[in-house]
This record gives C-alpha cells, sequence and structure tokens, in this order.
C-alpha cells in the first residue's frame, strides 16, 4: 500500500470540493480530491442533477407543439446525452491541470481522523492529510416494500437516461423531484400520475400557491394522489401493479422521488469519531466544523445543508472565509435564501409564506395578483400562476416573496438583494424596470 502526506484532502468532487480545490490551489496549497466514480467528476449537479434535468425540461419545452412525443423524447435525450459528458470533462480539466491539485479516483474511507484509505480497484493508498474535507453528497432514499428492486422501479439517476419513453408514468413522492420530472415526462407525452403520501399538497407553500399548481398540474392532466402508501410492487410481463392505500395503479415505469440521504456510507466515519446527527447527516457547528475535529469540515448535502448546488456554493465560501479570510461567514449569514421549483410556470419563494409570517404573529399586507395580469405574459402565452408578496404592515419591511410565474426562477433573485439590504416594499412600486419584462409586474404587485 502506498503512503502519501498532503495539506488537504477533499473526499468528493461537489460543487464545495470542486470550488475549494481550485481556490485552495490559488492559494499555494496542494490538494488530494478523490472522487469514487469518474461518470461523476464534477458532483451530482452537473451529471445526475440540476443540468441534465433542467436540459431536458428545456429540450421538452422547445418541441411542445410536436406531436411525435417519442421523437421529442428522444431528441431532449440525445441533446442532454451531448452535454453532460462536455461538462464532466471540463469539470475535470479545470482541476487537473492545475500544477498542485491531483485528483484521485477511488473510494474513501477514514482510518482514523488523520488517516483516509482511498481504497481503487487495483490500488490502495493511505492519505495522512492536515485538513479533510467531507463533500460526498447524497442519495435517493429507497421505498422498503416488496417488489422496489423491480426493473420497472426507477430514481432520479435512471429517469434521466431512460432509453424508452413510459407511457404511463408513476410518480411516488410530491416534492421538487416529483413536481419536475412530472412536468418533464408529460412534455414526452407520458401519462403521469403522482403519488404523494402527505395529507396536504406542497405543506411549506400558502393553499392558494398550492392550489394553483394543482390547477396547473389538472389543466395538464396530471393526476395527484394524496395522503396515500404505497405497499409494493408487483411486476408483470408488461406492465408493473403500484399497490396502495388508495388501490393499484398500472405502470410502464415508476419513479420513487421520497428525498434524499447523506452519502456517508462506507466513509466509515466512526474510525474517525465523526458523528451523525439522528437524520443520518454529519455534525458540524455553523462554521461547517465537524464536531470536535478541528481539522475536518463537511460541506453541502452531507452536512445536513439544504440540498442545493448554490448552497453547497454557499458552504465553500464558509469553509474559504475561515481559511484566508476572518472566519466570519457562517450558516447564520444565510437564514433566508431564494428556491425554485422547474415547474412550467417555475415556482420560486424566498423568506416567509403567508402562512409563516401569521404564525409568527406578524401583523402584514398581503399583496397578490395574477400572473395573467402582465402584459409579458401574455406576449409569452404563459398567462398561469400568480405573484405573491408578504410585508410587515408597520415597517414596510419585505418579509417574503412567492412568485409563481413565468421567469419567476431569474426575477425571485432580486429579492434576495432586496431582503438582504433592507430594501422596503415601496421601493418596488416605483423602480424602473425594462419593458416589456415579467419583472415589471412587480411594479404593479408593490403598489
Ligand atoms: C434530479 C435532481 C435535480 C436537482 N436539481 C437541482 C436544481 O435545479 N437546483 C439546485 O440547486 N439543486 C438541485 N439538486 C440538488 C443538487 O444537485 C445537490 O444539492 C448538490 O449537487 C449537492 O452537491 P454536494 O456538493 O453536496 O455534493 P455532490 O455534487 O453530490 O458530490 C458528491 C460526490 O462525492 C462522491 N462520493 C461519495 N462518497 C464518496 C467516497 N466515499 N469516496 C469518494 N467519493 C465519494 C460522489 O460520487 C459525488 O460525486 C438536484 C438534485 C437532483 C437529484
Ligand atoms: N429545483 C431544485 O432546486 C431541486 C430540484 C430537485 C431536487 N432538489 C433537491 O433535492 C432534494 C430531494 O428531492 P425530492 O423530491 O426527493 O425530496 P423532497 O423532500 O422535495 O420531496 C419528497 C416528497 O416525498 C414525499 N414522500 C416521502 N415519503 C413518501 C412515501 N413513502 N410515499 C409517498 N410519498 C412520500 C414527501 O411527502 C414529499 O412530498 C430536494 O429536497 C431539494 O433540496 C432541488
Amino acid at each position: 500500500m502506498k503512503t502519501i502526506h498532503t495539506q488537504n484532502l477533499i473526499i468528493g468532487f461537489g460543487k464545495a470540493g470542486k470550488t475549494l480545490a481550485a481556490d485552495l490551489s490559488k492559494h499555494g496549497q496542494e490538494v488530494i480530491l478523490v472522487e469514487q466514480n469518474t461518470e461523476m467528476y464534477g458532483g451530482t449537479c452537473i451529471n445526475i442533477g440540476c443540468i441534465p434535468s433542467k436540459k431536458l425540461l428545456v429540450e421538452g419545452a422547445k418541441r411542445s407543439l410536436e406531436n411525435d412525443k417519442t421523437s421529442v423524447f428522444q431528441a431532449a435525450m440525445s441533446a442532454k446525452n451531448g452535454l453532460i459528458p462536455k461538462l464532466r470533462t471540463a469539470n475535470f480539466a479545470k482541476l487537473d491541470n492545475l500544477d498542485n491539485v491531483q485528483v484521485i479516483h477511488a473510494k474513501a474511507h477514514f482510518k482514523d481522523d488523520k488517516t483516509v484509505i482511498l481504497q481503487s480497484d487495483n490500488d490502495k493508498t493511505e492519505v495522512s492529510a492536515e485538513r479533510i474535507f467531507i463533500n460526498t453528497g447524497a442519495d435517493s432514499n429507497r421505498l422498503d416494500v416488496a417488489g422496489a428492486d423491480g426493473k420497472r422501479v426507477f430514481y432520479s439517476t435512471e429517469m434521466l437516461s431512460l432509453t424508452e419513453r413510459p407511457k404511463r408514468l408513476i410518480i411516488v413522492g410530491g416534492g421538487y423531484i416529483s413536481l419536475e420530472f412530472a412536468f418533464m415526462y408529460k412534455q414526452f407525452g407520458s401519462e403521469v400520475t403522482i403519488l404523494d403520501n402527505s395529507e396536504t399538497f406542497l405543506p411549506r407553500e400558502d393553499r392558494d400557491v398550492a392550489e394553483e399548481m394543482l390547477r396547473i398540474l389538472n389543466s395538464k392532466k396530471i393526476n395527484v394522489v394524496q395522503n396515500m402508501n404505497v405497499h409494493g410492487f408487483v411486476e408483470h410481463a408488461h406492465e408493473t401493479v403500484v399497490q396502495t392505500t388508495q388501490g393499484d395503479f398500472l405502470a410502464d415505469a415508476i419513479l420513487v422521488a421520497v428525498g434524499r440521504h447523506a452519502n456517508t456510507q462506507g466513509l466509515a466515519l466512526e474510525q474517525a469519531g465523526i458523528q451523525t446527527d439522528n437524520r443520518g447527516f454529519i455534525q458540524t457547528d455553523n462554521y461547517l466544523r465537524v464536531k470536535g475535529k478541528d481539522h475536518i469540515w463537511a460541506m453541502g448535502d452531507v452536512a445536513g445543508s439544504p440540498m442545493f448546488t448554490y448552497i453547497s456554493l454557499d458552504d465553500y465560501r464558509i469553509v474559504r472565509e475561515q481559511l484566508f479570510g476572518q472566519g466570519m461567514r457562517s450558516r447564520d449569514d444565510r437564514t433566508i435564501f431564494p428556491t425554485t421549483t422547474f415547474t412550467e410556470p417555475p415556482l420560486s419563494q424566498i423568506g416567509m409564506t403567508e402562512t409563516a409570517a401569521l404564525k409568527a404573529g406578524r401583523q402584514v399586507k398581503v399583496l397578490k395578483m395574477k400572473a395573467e395580469a402582465i402584459p409579458k405574459a401574455k406576449v409569452l402565452g404563459q398567462t398561469d400562476g400568480l405573484l405573491k408578496a408578504i410585508v410587515d404592515k408597520d415597517s414596510d419591511e419585505i418579509l417574503g416573496v412567492t412568485l409563481f410565474c413565468a421567469e419567476a426562477h431569474e426575477m425571485i433573485n432580486l429579492f434576495k438583494m432586496a431582503m438582504d439590504n433592507h430594501i422596503p416594499a415601496s421601493y418596488l412600486k416605483n423602480q424602473i424596470f425594462t419593458h416589456p419584462t415579467m419583472s415589471e409586474g412587480l411594479n404593479d404587485l408593490f403598489a
């Protein structure tokens, strides 16, 4: 077994890890970044997450008026298959081209809190490191029911690379992945049914927003069944029966999208004395330092940070500030951040919903308008949805915004800046916007 020493060992080629590797190198530090899967160079986002899913959504939308849905599906898959390897190669080259960064293809596990074993097919290397950064991401939760290992039961990764378009798609779960894949496969002409076990559809959203999403889903003939549990899957020659508390459903493909868990299996965290919380995420302080270990950090999904690429990037910023700055940045600095579910239209949110503000005892003004009132929505032919802002009655402070309309995913970022800088609601009422844009609708929303 080879033994090497490095200043910095990064486990996992995720967003935080790859950005930190480049930064450490820029500062003259030597880095080993270990990734277990060559098909994952660049991490979840570019290979099996955000980018391939959005590429398929965009390609499907481009050809939404075409009747031959099999060819729409094939063209979208082929466009996605063309893009992803290029991004992966570029991500690898970006680090590999740096003199003091070494990317090693191996699976890492801890020997102790200063030593990590890198195990590849035919090689084993022991690395002792001054600093260790864990950025191993998350993986799909499995359904523990009979038949869940059947050939038509898939998770998001497989659904991004199906070779045959399913005529009937059942999606188990009613969150981000469920909704985005429901719209995606609807564009490919599949009959889509969402089976969710929660009593309330989109529980984090206000009811008017959830009802509008439900209306849009139904108008597209995407069926949503709430409050049900899957008992099992029974595989037949040409279809699979999904057995639930609300009867049987027939499917050509099933997507299970019921959340994701930390990728810590096989890391042998216990050998390094690294603890996980009751949900399996690595326990850190607000500066992402692993509990009780001054030289080990965890970043991104595995650290229990909200599962978004831009939050993993922000985790990198928190660590960067400790290594090269004043060390002041922490998780407390991002109490509010925007989110978007890439449906049609996209659903974007920041800060408090109306329900959350009232629950917190705030005295609020609720500003609300339909997307169809915005001229650009008519130009785009995308008049579904609504916009909502929650404003403190006395101080005029913007407490939260929900944009469920065309271009919402771009517009919501404006509110991160406005809210961080305490720009009052009245400012938006008179802000000059270009025309015709969806953003100009904010003049009316805040009027
Ligand atoms: C289908 C889907 C769509 C998504 N869409 C969006 C979106 O639109 N916007 C958004 O912001 N977020 C989205 N997300 C979430 C986002 O992709 C993740 O939150 C983000 O990529 C997590 O990055 P990370 O830095 O934690 O690690 P990851 O990018 O997950 O990287 C972890 C890496 O570590 C490697 N690894 C694991 N264990 C080991 C080991 N023992 N040794 C060596 N290597 C190891 C893994 O192979 C992996 O490459 C989506 C996720 C999915 C699944
Ligand atoms: N646009 C984006 O930013 C984006 C897109 C995709 C994924 N993501 C990230 O990835 C994470 C994982 O996505 P996800 O959709 O798997 O999780 P999620 O937490 O968003 O949704 C899980 C859903 O599954 C349901 N559920 C749980 N157990 C169930 C069961 N046994 N039967 C039926 N339904 C069940 C829940 O009620 C919930 O509706 C998200 O939380 C998000 O952070 C982000």
